[in-house]
């Protein structure tokens, strides 16, 4: 059996916005198990940055856990906060406001490794050429600034200083979605080369779906602070079972071929307004009554694939 690195426990995030709680992150719950990626895919306000910054301790949970490696990341002492640090590393989609301008790309880079005391000066410089090379930055931007690089550059720079501690766990946060589409591949391209090469578990966080599928082994569909479904790469694209999956798939550029771009009717509601029942009832074509009154549970209908729907 493959190890189990992240467990998620029927975790919710409420944010108090007057007198109302704002529901960002409602009860969701999966394991990842090590070496393999996690796309979580999911409209603006769905909750995938809530979500993503209680997976590395940030915020406290209004209720439930998260769990890296067997251990709570809510309830670490100090110095295991310290060590969870190294564990866990997240990518942000604005690279340039993630490194330290007034650091140089090899300072950048080094950073976590000086603040972590791994090596010396010189050993450590040795590893920073090392993971420039790693993300395709050459050698003589060392003494650079981050503003001298483009966009994409700044990313792959993030990515190195992201795995300067060799963490068990990466979060990407649209990583690519403040970048040229032809840059967007060649980022892309980059983090498969690495999953091969170093063997990396991270979860991909992405509005688009297409951009997800590419890089990710399993699939989370999020709506509304909730998994509405979560499968196999494959089997999420062969078979989409939700029916908000499967208006996604349909509105999901085909590259190089005809955009079918059928877009989902109406807005995704406000968290703070949350339909009743199903989340995704008042924009579903297939609503019963039920679905106006009860929520879905997530549940597996298949090996491996779940989905929160009363059609099934
Ligand atoms: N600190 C906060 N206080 C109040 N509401 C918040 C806070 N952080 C997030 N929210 C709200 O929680 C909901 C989910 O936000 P979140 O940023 O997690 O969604 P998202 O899916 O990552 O969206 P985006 O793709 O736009 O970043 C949104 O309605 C957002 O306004």
């Amino acid at each position: 059996m493959a190890e189990i690195i992240l467990q998620v426990e029927n975790v919710k995030k409420y944010f108090k916005v007057g007198k109302k709680d704002l529901k960002a992150v409602d009860g969701v719950s999966f394991n990842l198990e090590k070496h393999r990626s996690l796309g979580i895919v999911g409209e603006s306000g769905s909750g995938k940055s809530t979500l993503a910054r209680l997976i590395l301790g940030l915020i406290p949970p209004t209720e439930g856990d998260v769990k890296l490696l067997g251990k709570s990341v809510f309830k670490v002492t100090k110095s295991e906060n310290y060590h969870l640090r190294r564990q866990v590393q997240m990518v942000f989609q604005n690279p340039y406001l993630s490194l330290f301008p007034h650091m140089t790309i090899g300072k950048n880079i080094e950073e976590p490794l000086r603040l972590h005391n791994i090596g010396t000066k010189q050993t450590r410089k040795s590893i920073v050429l090392n993971l420039m090379e790693q993300v395709g930055i050459p050698h003589y931007y060392y003494n650079s600034f981050p503003h001298e690089l483009s966009g994409g550059q700044q990313q792959r720079v993030a990515i190195a200083r992201a795995l300067a501690l060799e963490p068990q766990l990466i979060i990407f946060d649209e990583p690519v979605s403040s970048l040229d589409v032809s840059i967007q591949a060649q980022i892309l391209n980059l983090l498969l080369e690495l999953k091969k090469e170093k063997n990396l578990s991270y979860i991909f966080i992405a509005h688009d779906l297409a951009v997800v599928e590419y890089v990710s082994d399993l699939i989370a569909v999020m709506y509304l602070g909730v998994l509405v479904e979560f499968a196999q790469t494959e089997d999420l694209l062969n078979e989409p079972l939700h029916p908000y999956t499967q208006t996604l798939l349909k509105s999901v550029p085909v590259i190089g071929g005809e955009i079918l771009n059928i877009t989902i009717s109406g807005e995704i509601p406000s968290p703070l307004n949350p339909p009743s029942g199903c989340p995704f009832h008042p924009r579903c074509s297939y609503k019963k009554e039920i679905c106006t009154k009860e929520k879905p549970i997530l549940k597996e209908i298949k090996e491996g694939h779940s989905i929160a729907c009363h059609l099934y």
